[in-house]
């Protein structure tokens, strides 16, 4: 296999690991030139160089940390065949940049070393300390295999049994699901009046996604073997609406739902009464409650309000923001505020953090620092534009190939990049690990599994993939923020963030599929160099990160002979340098580009997939931007990690004109054509399932503003949240609108 770099194939000994003393007086004097180095190139060069294929440089240029020619003839596979097989053929040349080549300068990350907040998972407390059912007891012992509460659980239980409001923190997969359905449960199969089927909803779960919807029936439905006479049921989109109608109408105790999908029966069908409603919860509130759900929301609680002004409401989330507080004061009624952080870390007294604990609202600077589980691992790292898939994919094959049992999610900012890298990688990674290569498992290639979720999938696929997903050992999950919320996926042991999230609270759930009720987990976020800061924007939020260096990733290349370079045909690769390391990476690239650019089709499909890239990239708020800023790409260089050879020319025309039309995404175009707003197609990521609705609502306006739909008369914002309180709407939209800025990427 001929690599595409010269410089790097011509002359092996050209790359010398030391560099002369001139060479790295020169290199000294550009990174000085560099030092506020980002991936922009100046202004002006930057729109040259972006839409242009690869320049000339000049010999500063080529005195970098990475090194090689500009431009280089290679020989090209026949498309998707294995690397392996690419050296048989004849290829015609065709002209790609280094990989290696003119790539900004990886900052050295300054971070500071924060103090991360911490929780204690479990206590020895025992569930039937409680004074629970004794059947309740024994399904939690032996159907759900627990016995001893969690901080959290043994925290809430006692004050939800008591009939108190409660808003509910506590740190990723520590058991904030039982720590509701367990009074939820106790206290309606206590009620004296049995349940009727009939009676419709006595308690309401919402959630922000169909999967947590399906998840937290699964829980409540194990819960309620005991007590038959109780149905749970769930709504959530995707499924026809006709036969949740059915189901409405014969009754539905327990009602889980996604908002979006509840508001549409409320408004259509006639079979949902709140009158007997005693809990209505809210998990994960503050994405719940943010801009992308307020409309449903408050449609939601003036149904509720109609019909029942006395019952039991809880919030819940790992990241309860000042926004969900606030909201909190106008819709819980004199509410216990339940944080399980450990105080150990900042009083004199540890052991006060085994009394329950019963807390003011947080507030402040509390607010903004989350609890991140103590066996997770973080790191970070810096990976110039043009390597970022190569580093992926190795990073993939390093930790799923050569590695036992490990399962891993990756997170994409778009639907339209989970699809791009998910037909990306079948067709590549899996088809170059047919036969096992030295220094390869013997089993290692059957281990390399690929599956994807996103909100633009079928509801049956997305439920087959998460269930395959769930119960499998092992496997690569490319999704969207769908899947960041709540989601229960055992023994991941990866979380990668290819995409950097939005706010440090999408952060924290993304991370916090792994490393769930104790057990271990790492996390890898990847960066650009002009990201680099973003590490810091962590850090203030008490995030801790620890460097990986991408040459340690792209290493494991060395291990499969599939990435074995032309040159090194012949030899055995017992050497592992920084020149085999990069010649591989190359050959990696180098299938990429084949395989994209072996039709016009596919170079389409890329074009579509880096438009994608650069409109969700617009999308970061306003307290980012100086971070992610569309202006600090290099499109010849993010192009290359799409496997496309140069940066489409007509591309920043069509950004722009499309960024003009309200950063529309173009993975939803189809749903949302062009009468939406940002917050609406963000939203429909948890949309209901049912278009029409979605494509109806115009403008986040307030009802009974200018502009806004009229609404039913029992849904007019007179509203009350419970208990008598009036919504003040204007302020809570403002403040919600002040919150959501952190959250409109989703
Ligand atoms: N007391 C317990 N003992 C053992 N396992 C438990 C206990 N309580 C909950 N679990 C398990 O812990 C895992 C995480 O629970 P859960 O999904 O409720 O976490 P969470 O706090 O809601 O997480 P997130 O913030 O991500 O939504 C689940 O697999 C659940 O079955």
């Amino acid at each position: 296999m001929a690599a595409a770099d010269s410089s790097l194939s011509d002359n092996p000994r050209t790359f010398s690991r030391r560099p002369s003393a001139q060479a790295s007086r020169q290199a000294k004097a550009t990174k000085r030139k560099h030092q506020a180095s980002s991936e922009a190139p100046p202004a002006k060069r930057r729109n040259e160089t972006s839409f242009l294929p690869a320049k000339k440089t000049s010999v500063k240029e080529t005195q970098r940390a990475f090194k090689g020619n500009t431009q280089k003839t290679f020989s090209p596979k026949k498309h998707s065949v294995s690397p392996s097989d690419r050296n048989q053929e004849e290829r015609p040349c065709i002209k790609t940049s280094s990989l290696f080549k003119n790539n900004p300068d990886i900052p050295e990350l300054h971070r500071p070393v924060v103090k991360q907040v911490q929780e204690k998972v479990f206590t020895s407390a025992a569930f039937h300390e409680l004074g629970l059912h004794p059947h309740l007891i024994s399904t939690i012992n032996t159907v759900l295999k627990m016995s001893s509460m969690t901080s959290v659980q043994k925290q809430s239980i006692p004050v939800l049994l008591e009939g108190r409001d409660a808003l509910v923190r506590s740190q990723t997969g520590s058991g904030k699901t039982l720590a509701y359905c367990i009074p939820v449960v106790q206290s309606l199969q206590a009620m004296k009046s049995k349940i009727q089927r009939s009676d419709g909803p006595y308690a309401l779960v919402l959630v922000p996604t169909r999967e947590l919807a399906l998840q937290s029936f699964d829980t409540v439905q194990k819960l309620l073997k005991p007590f038959t006479w109780i149905v749970p049921g769930v709504l959530m989109g995707g499924e026809k609406r006709k036969s949740e109608k059915a189901r409405l109408r014969k009754g539905i105790n327990i009602l889980i739902s996604t908002p979006g999908r509840l508001v549409d029966h409320i408004k259509s069908t006639k079979n949902i009464h709140f009158s007997r409603l005693r809990w209505l919860v809210f998990d994960e509130a503050d994405r719940i409650l943010d801009l992308g759900f307020e409309r449903d929301i408050t449609v939601i609680l003036n149904a509720v309000n109609a019909e029942c002004q006395k019952r039991q409401n809880v919030l819940l989330s790992a990241t309860l923001t000042e926004g969900v507080t606030r909201l909190a004061g106008i819709s819980l009624h004199d509410p216990v505020s339940i944080s399980v952080l450990d105080k150990s870390h900042d009083q004199l007294n540890p052991k006060d953090k085994a009394v329950r604990e019963v807390c003011p609202p947080p507030a402040g600077d509390e607010l903004d620092n989350f609890a991140i589980p103590e066996s997770l691992e973080q790191h970070v790292t810096v990976v110039p534009s043009k390597l970022r898939l190569v580093c992926l994919a190795a990073f993939i094959l390093q930790k799923c190939k050569f590695e036992k049992d490990q399962k891993m999610v990756v997170f994409f900012s778009s639907c339209e990049l989970v699809e791009f890298h998910y037909s990306l990688f079948l067709q590549t990674l899996l088809s170059s690990s047919g036969a096992p290569a030295s220094g390869q498992l013997p089993s290692a290639s059957t281990r390399l599994k690929f599956l994807r979720l996103h909100g633009n999938m079928e509801q049956e696929e997305r439920t087959a993939v998460f269930q395959e997903f769930s119960h499998s050992r092992r496997g690569v999950l490319l999704c969207t923020d769908v899947a960041a919320r709540g989601l229960d996926l055992p023994q991941v042991t990866w979380i990668v963030q290819y995409n950097a999230p939005s706010s440090p609270a999408e952060y924290i759930h993304r991370i916090g599929r792994t490393a769930r009720i104790g057990c271990h987990g790492s996390s890898l976020l990847i960066l650009a160099p002009s990201e680099a800061e973003y590490v810091n924007s962590l850090a203030s939020h008490k995030i801790n990160v620890s460097e990986m260096k991408m040459e340690d990733i792209l290493c494991v290349l060395t291990r499969d002979d599939c990435f074995k370079g032309k040159r090194w045909g012949a030899q055995k690769s017992h050497a592992v340098g920084p020149q085999e390391i990069r010649e591989r990476a190359t050959v990696l690239q180098t299938v990429f580009e084949d395989y994209v650019h072996s039709s016009e089709r596919r170079v389409s499909w890329a074009k579509k997939a880096l438009q994608s890239f650069i409109q969700a990239y617009a999308t970061y708020p306003r307290e980012l931007k100086h971070i992610f800023h569309v202006r600090s790409l290099h499109l010849g260089h993010v192009a290359k990690s799409f496997g496309l050879r140069d940066a489409p020319r007509n591309l920043s025309a069509l950004t722009r004109k499309k960024r003009k039309a309200h950063l529309k995404r173009p993975d939803l175009h189809k749903k949302t054509q062009s009468k939406h707003s940002l917050t609406e197609i963000l939203r429909s990521e948890y949309s209901s399932g049912i278009e029409p609705g979605v494509a109806k609502v115009k403008k986040q306006n307030a009802p009974g503003e200018p502009g806004s739909r009229p609404l039913r008369p029992s849904l007019q914002p007179t509203p009350c949240f419970g208990h008598g309180k009036t919504l003040k709407w204007r302020k809570t939209q403002k403040a919600l609108q002040q919150d959501s800025k952190t959250s409109q990427k989703v």
